[in-house]
């Protein structure tokens, strides 16, 4: 699917480098067709001694090169990245982006092309276990489409939406989701040690843990209250705790965390 065609990398940071890596783990396309743009020379040497890529520090090299285009710089950095890649890219070119919050309508305006995929994936898919969720202007043709399924997917799931406002709430789901999980696992690897386990015992049982419910979760196919309602014993350890996390109010402060982080997506769309 992906075979001969250039992909240009812009901004080949954490998500960058992701994608890089899921592309070649999953042999879509040889080492050569891929060109990563940089600005620092340490991090271009450090991308074409790991993966034998092509790099540059000039984005609208890049851009000319590229069929497929990936934008992975940070929101922040975008209004200065854009306006000189203006009309780089060709009718039948790709401009796929990784930015929280960007739009595909400002992409399109600042490019002035009009073929723009704009996804959010998760930082899982530095292994391939990502989740990315994905929409295309009406620009975007079948085969184009097609492109994007497959880079999207070497980063682990993907998932087409038809609605970009999507997007955003994906960015607050999925696109930051590791980071409450994360938060959690180190909350809960604390409270062991503060019981009394080692850390190297108290990270394996977290670790393992929130690996097996996960699991159990997709391959029962049961509602997560099922599952919780399974653990918890009438007057048992799992009420008890249960109890505390109600009256902490756990379920509305991560909707409420949720909720920031899509006002923020929807906010970094209109100032960058
Ligand atoms: N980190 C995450 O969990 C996720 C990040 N994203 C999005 O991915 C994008 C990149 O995020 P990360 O990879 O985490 O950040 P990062 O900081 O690791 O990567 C951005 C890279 O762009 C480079 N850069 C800066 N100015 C540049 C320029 N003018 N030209 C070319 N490159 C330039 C930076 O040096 C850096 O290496 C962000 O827009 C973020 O919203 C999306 C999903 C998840
Ligand atoms: O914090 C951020 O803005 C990025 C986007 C999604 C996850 N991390």
């Amino acid at each position: 699917m992906l075979s001969d065609l250039p992909i240009a990398v812009i901004g080949a940071g954490a998500m960058g480098e992701a994608i890089i890596g899921g592309l070649l783990r999953n042999e879509l396309v040889a080492a050569d067709q891929i060109l990563a743009s940089h600005p620092r020379e340490d991090r271009r040497r450090e991308l074409s001694h790991h993966y034998g890529i092509q790099t540059t520090h000039d984005n609208l090299a890049a851009a000319q090169w590229g069929r497929v285009v990936i934008f992975a710089v940070k929101p922040q950095q975008l209004r200065r990245v854009l306006p000189p890649l203006r009309g780089a890219l060709r009718d039948d070119d790709l401009a796929i982006s990784v930015i929280a919050g960007a739009t595909i309508a400002s992409f399109a305006e600042a490019l002035d092309h009009q073929a723009v995929v704009r996804s959010m994936p998760n930082t899982p898919a530095q292994i391939g276990c990502g989740m990315t969720v994905w929409t295309a202007a009406p620009a975007v043709n079948e085969r184009q489409r097609g492109w994007a399924a497959t880079v999207l997917g070497a980063l682990g799931r993907e998932l087409f939406v038809d609605n970009e406002t999507y997007l955003d709430m994906a960015t607050a789901i999925n696109g930051t989701g590791p980071a409450y999980v994360f938060l959690m696992m180190e909350a809960m690897i604390d409270a062991g040690v503060h019981l009394g386990l080692s850390r190297r015992i108290a990270e394996e049982l977290v670790q393992q843990t929130m690996l097996g419910s996960v699991q159990y979760a997709i391959q029962s196919g049961l509602h997560p209250a099922q599952l919780r309602n399974a653990v918890t014993s009438p007057g048992g350890t799992s009420a008890a705790a249960l109890s505390e996390l109600e009256r902490g109010g756990l379920r509305t402060v991560l909707a409420d965390a949720i909720w920031a982080a899509y006002r923020r997506s929807v906010e970094l769309g209109r100032n960058g």
